[in-house]
């Protein structure tokens, strides 16, 4: 063994030795159970030892065109696993059967870069249990779970993707024939963007303008065939195609498509929530929101898939820091682990302590969509507006942390975790998008806003408001300065968010009292709006983390690790946004000074144990596919390994030197 090998074990080893909890009791934790860890391992075991999803040679060496049929090859065998896997097959026979097994966070690992199933797996099978009928489920879920059809999701247009009820492209019903014709008028019409769209679909669910009897009832979803079944040839009367490379995902073949009066029968409309029946009279559904419920089902997938992005990133800047030694703390003194430094220690440990907030948040949303979906099954709506609000809320704060926290993780790696082969390029370019996609986030935190200021202004009557706002009005405004216990910060974070909802909503009224109109008001005021939801939802953040750990059965051990996580997240917070709790009087200067205090004895006492919660995420090292974080830490070896294959290496004198360089530097020929 090399004398930097060596160091580089010892030093996790050491790291190790330390960890003053059980870690098998905090995998469960992550989990969700012991059953769930056992069922994720028995299933990492049958999919990432599998040969097959292996790559030949590195994606970021291959062609655009062979990256796709790699990842499609691979995308492809994962569903013939499914069906040969009778576990599998037990869970998805289930009524929520196929949204857990899409829910196992390592899957997405098999194919590295999106894939172009993706979609597939993860809004066209979802949308066919939310929006079609049993007997239209009957027709096509079944195909669909066994990969015979392939679909995705058509909803984006190029000129419109957030106002949904501007798209362009028409569904227009004919009683003569029982047929829509569905049609894209415009340039701005051509849906953009839907993965798996260009060349891997050959069905999807388009979202189109519904007109019936001469009226437009607004966007509805129809389930169309986009290319032959047999020779997957596009059909006729429609245009398909691939949109070319973007930041990351380029594997996802996201296309464009085009109908021109293209017809499908009446009976593909998916037609659970409304209906058009045979003569053309439409039935109105118990909410026109209710065609928008993949949205709300991928916006909560979202909370999960960008925290687990997190956990892989946080991962490996923690076992690099324990590995890496740079500089000299003490002069003249041995160049210590980079994870000794405090500013290493404050990029890393909230990052850490940020995984574990958004998974219990993620959970409590979770939670909520499945009561919410339950009770709507019934025909019951009044859970719909929070469910929303939270959803949303929660999937802008989720992606928005995660990708700045995967960023600093890579800072935190030096130039090494500039390579493609740190993992950290495709983790920000993965994590990246799920700010944009299935609702831009800072659309996603108006919309938060405008449930916010609505619920305050009810509350405001007397009336009853949503569980997740009523503590907007009552004595939180007014609560007497907090301690700096646990309960002390929530009030102080109370306290605060109610300030700020309530200044921004009478400086709001202040505008229309002068004569603007509302809607002028709310976009003049809309900077501050967001800044209500950001708060709003942070504070919903850290109150579910503290009730978790609260009310979770655990360890001394592991108690202690949780609290000061939660402890380090929710002091952080404050310290980073101090303004706030000072202006309006929830904390004052010196419970910062003491807060800050604080912070760098939490920094110094979860230290010591960073490498043994990272190990707790039990993420297998093909998961994490890095040369950095590898469960080893022989980081070294590793880097120079996979510099040898880059494929410039495999000749001495590249054929480009004799095009080009040659003639310029005038060698002797
Ligand atoms: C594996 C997965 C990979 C994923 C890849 C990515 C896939 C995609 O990106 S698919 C495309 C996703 N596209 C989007 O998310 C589009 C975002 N836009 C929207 O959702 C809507 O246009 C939105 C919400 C911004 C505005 O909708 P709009 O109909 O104009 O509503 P708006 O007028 O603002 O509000 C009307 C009411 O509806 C409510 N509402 C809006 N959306 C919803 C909803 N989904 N559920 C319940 N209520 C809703 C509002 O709260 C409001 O209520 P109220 O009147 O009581 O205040
Ligand atoms: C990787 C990727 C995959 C995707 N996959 C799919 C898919 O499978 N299927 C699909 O249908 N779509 C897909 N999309 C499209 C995606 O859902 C949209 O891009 C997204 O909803 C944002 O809409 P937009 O592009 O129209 O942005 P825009 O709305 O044009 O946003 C541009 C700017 O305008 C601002 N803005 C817009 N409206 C408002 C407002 N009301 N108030 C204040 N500011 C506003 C935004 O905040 C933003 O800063 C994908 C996109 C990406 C990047």
């Amino acid at each position: 063994m090399s004398i930097m090998k060596q160091q580089c074990v010892s030093d996790l080893e050491n790291e190790r030795k330390n960890c003053s909890f059980d870690k098998e009791e905090l995998t469960n934790i992550v989990d969700g159970g012991v059953e769930k860890t056992q069922f994720r391992r028995r299933l990492e075991e049958y999919f990432l030892r599998d040969p097959q999803f292996l790559d030949s040679i590195g994606p970021d060496y291959m062609s655009h065109e062979d990256r796709y049929a790699n990842e499609l090859r691979k995308a492809c065998h994962m569903i013939h696993k499914f069906s040969e896997n009778e576990e599998i097959n037990q869970v998805i026979g289930r009524p929520d059967g196929v949204r857990s097994i899409m829910g196992l966070g390592f899957l997405g690992a098999l194919t590295r870069d999106g894939n172009p199933l993706q979609l597939h797996l993860g809004m066209f099978i979802p949308t066919l249990i939310g929006q079609g009928t049993p007997e239209q489920q009957e027709r096509w879920l079944g195909r669909a779970v066994l990969g015979e059809i392939i679909g995705t999701y058509a909803q984006t247009e190029m000129g419109h993707g957030t106002f949904l009820r501007g798209l362009e492209t028409t569904a227009t019903y004919d009683p003569s024939t029982q047929e829509f014709i569905l049609h894209t008028p415009t340039i701005t019409a051509t849906k953009w963007w839907p993965g798996g769209l260009g060349k891997t679909a050959n069905y999807a669910v388009v979202m189109a303008q519904l007109f019936t009897k001469g009226h437009c009832y607004g966007p509805h979803p129809f389930l169309v065939q986009l290319r032959d079944e047999k020779t997957h040839q596009s059909l006729p009367g429609l245009t398909v195609g691939e949109i070319g490379p973007r930041l990351g995902m380029n594997t996802s073949d996201n296309g464009f498509l085009r109908f021109d009066h293209f017809r499908i029968p009446r009976t593909n409309m998916l037609m659970k929530h409304s209906q058009v029946l045979e003569d053309g009279t439409y039935v109105k559904p118990l909410s026109s929101k209710l065609a928008y419920g993949t949205m709300v089902y991928v916006r909560v997938g979202i909370c999960f898939y960008s925290c687990h992005l997190l956990q892989k990133a946080v991962t490996i800047a923690t076992r690099y820091s324990a590995v890496r030694h740079q500089s000299e703390m003490l002069p003249g003194m041995p160049e210590p682990q980079i994870l000794d430094y405090q500013t290493q220690q404050y990029k890393v440990l909230p990052q850490i302590a940020t995984v574990f907030a958004l998974l219990f948040a993620a959970r409590r949303v979770g939670d909520t969509f499945i009561e919410a979906t339950t009770s709507m099954n019934k025909g019951n709506l009044a859970m719909l507006p929070e469910l929303h609000a939270i959803s949303c809320g929660l999937k802008a704060l989720s992606s928005t942390d995660s990708t700045s926290g995967i960023d600093i993780c890579r800072l935190s790696c030096g130039g090494h975790g500039y390579l493609a082969s740190s993992s950290f390029p495709r983790l920000y370019t993965l994590c990246t998008a799920t700010m944009t996609y299935e609702g831009e986030n800072t659309v996603l935190w108006l919309q938060v806003a405008r449930y916010l200021i609505k619920s305050y202004q009810a509350a405001k009557r007397g009336e009853v408001v949503g569980p997740s706002v009523a503590y907007l009005v009552g004595k939180n405004t007014t609560e007497i300065r907090a301690d700096l216990s646990d309960a002390g910060l929530l009030g102080a974070c109370r306290k605060s968010v109610c300030a700020i909802v309530a200044e921004v909503e009478s400086r709001l009224q202040h505008l229309c009292s002068k004569g603007q109109d509302y809607h002028h008001a709310w976009n003049n005021m809309s900077v501050f709006l967001v800044k209500c939801a950001q708060v709003h939802t942070r504070y919903y953040v850290c109150e579910k983390y503290v009730q978790a750990i609260e009310n979770l059965k655990l360890s001394d051990g592991l108690r202690t690790i949780l609290r000061n996580l939660c402890r380090l997240y929710v002091v952080n917070h404050i310290i980073v946004h101090q303004g706030d709790f000072l202006r309006c009087g929830a904390l004052t200067a010196s419970d910062m000074k003491a807060l800050e205090e604080e912070m760098g004895d939490l920094l110094a006492a979860l230290r010591p144990q960073a490498v043994s919660i990272v190990d707790a995420f039990d993420l297998d090292d093909f998961i994490l596919d890095s040369v950095l974080g590898s469960k080893d830490g022989n980081v070294y070896q590793r880097l120079y390994d996979e510099a040898l294959k880059s494929p410039l290496n495999q000749k001495d004198v590249p054929d480009a030197y004799y095009k080009y360089l040659r003639p310029l530097m005038k060698a002797n020929l």
